[in-house]
């Protein structure tokens, strides 16, 4: 069926308000992937501000390891969101289907991924919600991070009631403080630690309160088939003060992450 100046495809996947669609532009044959919104469910969800500033965030962005959204536009029910199609689809289900990465795929991916935060943080913005079902992947296999539904301009205390997992929230949040971009790099600290390990560090399955606890205390166990330089960066980016936590400039020239840029 049509949408506008779009023919439309096979379902891509299902986000908290709307699908996402393969689509093709008539005129040009440029693939996208189009998301619809229902205007009922962000008004009922009273969200209508924050999506309009998630528009207005990720129309300004322009990295090749962030997501593009080309534009947007809307009729009496819905909105619909014009974004990039990335031909390999969701990392999560590689991570999935591998159950976990080699050292080196997961170097690739934490480089790019910390080129796309050093991005974002000079543009004074931060993530929030870093996590695998957060980050596609483009037909050469690179990183595409994306759903802003939780990224504001540092600095911020606004508490969001996440109603994801928890695995990747830091200390700082959990305990309802203050946070800044630091954020990100303890979240980037648990995806190293979940590409590599297959699990992420502080998951626990009794639920909630233990893993919060364990998050708290940072009761961090990395397991011995890990090598030194990717316990090394694991240990450093998931520091329990923020300010401890190693910058995104030392990340990218971090041994883990040269000794594989051959
Ligand atoms: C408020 C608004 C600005 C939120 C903006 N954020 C998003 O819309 C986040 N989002 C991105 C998507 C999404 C989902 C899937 C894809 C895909 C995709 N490519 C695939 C290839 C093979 C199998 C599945 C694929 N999905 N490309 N681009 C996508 C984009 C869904 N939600």
């Amino acid at each position: 069926f049509h949408i506008g100046m779009f023919e439309i495809g096979k379902p891509l996947g299902k986000g908290k308000f709307g699908r996402v669609y393969l689509a093709k532009e008539k005129k040009t044959g440029f693939i996208v992937a189009l998301k619809t919104l229902h205007k009922s469910e962000l008004i009922h969800s009273r969200i209508e501000k924050q999506v309009r500033r998630e528009i207005e965030i990720q129309s300004n962005l322009r990295h090749k390891n962030i997501l593009r959204l080309f534009g947007h536009f809307h009729d009496e029910k819905r909105i619909f969101l014009i974004l990039e199609f990335a031909g390999r689809g969701e990392l999560y289900q590689h991570l999935r289907k591998a159950s976990r990465f080699s050292e080196s795929t997961a170097a690739k991916y934490i480089y790019q991924m910390a080129n796309a935060l050093a991005y974002l943080h000079k543009k004074h913005v931060i993530h929030r919600d870093i996590k695998p079902e957060n980050i596609l992947l483009g037909i050469d296999g690179e990183i595409k991070l994306s759903d802003f539904g939780w990224s504001v301009h540092a600095p911020s205390n606004r508490r969001t009631t996440l109603c994801g997992t928890l695995d990747y929230l830091p200390p700082e949040m959990v305990e309802g403080k203050e946070h800044t971009e630091k954020v990100d790099l303890w979240s980037l600290g648990v995806l190293t630690y979940e590409f590599i390990v297959g699990a992420p560090p502080f998951e626990d399955v009794s639920g909630h309160s233990a893993t919060y606890r364990r998050i708290a205390k940072v009761d961090l166990k990395i397991p011995s088939f890990v090598s030194p330089e990717g316990k090394d960066l694991i240990s450093r980016l998931l520091r329990h003060s923020p300010e401890q936590r190693i910058s995104l400039e030392q990340v990218v020239k971090h041994p883990w992450i040269l000794k594989f840029k051959a």
